[in-house]
């Protein structure tokens, strides 16, 4: 893959006042990735995001995005940026339609894709509901339909389907591959594993302010898989976990041959389980 990095933090701290939320902290993220940052409330990820899209100063170490020093972010970086957190205010007063509308305006970008964006994110039925109106899942979907508006290269997400219900998730994760596709990197902070897993092509497990444990999802979990089991379902009904073993093969092997065999899963650790050894503490 060529190195196209988008996002480059290295060595980075930031403390307030006598606390520090964040010790020597480096990483990268390439165009058309999704890169997950994990940690327990209070670990520091929304305080990575703010350093990123210069809402807040690093205390030392650097930082880039596009390329750009974040100390140097204007204004003129947001056309390329799109950034989704709580405080991504709407309009209040406004229709959903009008919301992004306003800044279609703004962007000079066409009303087709205000219509394409308010489908995919399931708001064009709510489209003349007022934005005070809308549940809070309709909401952070209105917010992430306005932050792609102008095709970002590069987009933030601050716990992107927390407070969603699974379908809607679902849909959101569709969305997000399909941004990633055409190249746009994002950045997400999540303390949803499962999600993590599924979406994500780097992780960062994030503890206390440092980065205790990176990679690929499934490799930092193979990483883990130390006790290697197995484990199988019978067709008499009965369950067993085989621990990796010339015996436990002998006996898969048996079983197979006389059809016994109905379902037969490894059992390498979640990245949660991963986050509990490594750090002795449960993500939420
Ligand atoms: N403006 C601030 N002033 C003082 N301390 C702050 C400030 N912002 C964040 N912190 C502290 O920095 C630490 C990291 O906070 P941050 O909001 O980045 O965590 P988080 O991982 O995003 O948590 P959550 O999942 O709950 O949103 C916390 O201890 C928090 O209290």
């Amino acid at each position: 893959m060529t190195d196209q990095r988008v996002i480059e933090v290295k060595r980075v701290a930031k403390s307030f006042n006598k606390h520090t939320a964040l010790q020597n902290v480096s990483f990268s993220v390439q165009a058309g990735e999704i890169f997950g940052f994990l940690g327990p409330s209070g670990s520091g990820k929304t305080t990575t995001i703010k350093l990123l899209t210069g809402q807040l100063a690093q205390t030392s170490g650097h930082a880039f995005v596009l390329g750009k020093p974040v100390e140097q972010i204007n204004e003129s970086i947001y056309e390329q940026v799109g950034i989704v957190t709580d405080n991504s205010g709407v309009y209040e007063k406004l229709t959903v339609y009008q919301n992004m509308a306003v800044l279609a305006k703004i962007l000079g970008v066409d009303r087709q894709r205000v219509d394409h964006l308010l489908k995919r994110v399931g708001l064009m039925e709510h489209k003349k509901k007022l934005a005070h109106q809308l549940s809070k899942g309709m909401t952070q979907r209105l917010i992430l339909a306005r932050a792609l508006l102008h095709k970002p290269r590069v987009l933030f997400l601050d716990e992107p389907t927390s407070g969603l219900d699974p379908s809607t998730a679902e849909a959101v994760h569709e969305l997000l591959m399909e941004i990633k596709d055409s190249g746009t990197a994002i950045f997400l902070t999540t303390h949803n594993m499962e999600e993590a897993t599924k979406l994500c092509d780097h992780v960062a497990l994030l503890n206390e302010g440092v980065i205790v444990e990176h990679g690929v999802p499934k490799e930092v979990c193979l990483k883990y898989n130390k006790t290697r089991q197995y484990r199988v379902q019978l067709v008499t009904g009965a369950e067993k976990v085989l621990l990796h073993s010339d015996e436990a093969s002998k006996q898969i092997h048996e079983w197979m041959s006389q059809d016994q065999l109905l379902t037969i899963h490894s059992c390498e650790p979640t990245l949660e389980t991963v986050f509990l050894e490594v750090t002795g503490r449960k993500l939420v």
